[in-house]
């Protein structure tokens, strides 16, 4: 089993559990009554490059990340520092997330949020609708075409965005012909957890000028934001050079400073 299957499974049997403590019609009930969603795609599509902060605790990778003691406080930090979005990891048993984090998040601020999570079932998109979320990542790794499809409808439909997660130019392809607006090139291969930086760079060109493009995982610091900012970049997506710096609104304050310096590339659009 590679580690995004065994993740999945995980996620499934948890969800299974949550399915049995609150059934799907209340849950859309809830979902339905929650704060409209903020326009997460348009937040990333201003002049020049956004950064999307995540409160990330572990990594399969790399084991425990950092103390976060209060979610509330970091993300209120990131949001002072300007980022543009903010990711919650939700998943428990590899990113020791969850959806209390992400609740004690969107009780403090305003920016959209994104829920982080390995989204395989309808019932996780009104989930994070309930909960707040504005954005909804989709794996393309971890889904057959039919059920991100569906997913990017279920999502659309909710008023949300889809950050759709791609890690090679068939996945890239099968995202474009689900319908994607915001695509996230992640240099981590989920199957194997490699980091390969160039990825974003070989598959950002061949998409369309109009699809957002987020380059996701391994920025260290502005050098990295402004090497994907070169590469057509609208935004990255930054957890561990964040919440390990020691600092992490000082290393935000850093990217999103680079990213609005005059010598750094911008959007094209
Ligand atoms: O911590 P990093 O290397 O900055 O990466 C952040 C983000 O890209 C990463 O957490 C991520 C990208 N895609 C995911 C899918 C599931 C869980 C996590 C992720």
């Amino acid at each position: 089993m590679s580690v995004l299957e065994d993740i999945v499974a995980g996620v499934r049997a948890d969800l299974a559990e949550r399915e049995k403590a609150l059934p799907f019609d209340e849950l859309k009930r809830l979902a339905a009554k929650a704060v409209p969603p903020r326009d997460a795609a348009s937040a990333l599509r201003e002049s020049s490059i956004g950064v999307i902060a995540e409160v990330k605790r572990r990594s399969p990778s790399k084991g425990e990340l950092a103390t976060i003691a209060d979610p509330a406080a970091l993300a209120k930090d990131y949001e002072e520092a300007g980022a543009r979005v903010i990711s919650v990891l939700t998943e428990q048993r590899r990113f020791g997330g969850s959806l209390a984090d992400f609740d004690a998040v969107r009780a403090v601020v305003d920016v959209p949020l994104l829920r982080k999570d390995f989204i395989v079932s309808p019932y996780q998109v009104h989930e994070a609708r309930a909960h707040g979320a504005d954005m909804v990542l989709l794996i393309v790794a971890a889904l057959e075409q039919n059920a991100l499809v569906a997913l990017l409808d279920r999502v659309e439909s909710l008023g949300m965005t889809a950050l759709v997660e791609v890690h090679n130019t068939e996945e890239a392809d099968r995202a474009l012909e689900a319908g994607a607006q915001v695509i996230g090139i992640n240099a981590r291969n989920l199957h194997t957890l490699e980091v390969d930086r160039d990825v974003f760079g070989r598959i950002a060109p061949g998409l369309p000028f109009d699809v957002t493009k987020v380059a996701e995982s391994g920025v260290r610091g502005p050098g990295d934001l402004m090497a994907y900012a070169g590469h057509g970049a609208d935004a990255v997506l930054v957890g561990e050079g964040l919440v390990a710096s020691g600092d992490p609104k000082g290393a935000l304050i850093k990217l999103v400073t680079a990213g609005s310096h005059p010598a750094c590339p911008r959007p094209s659009r």
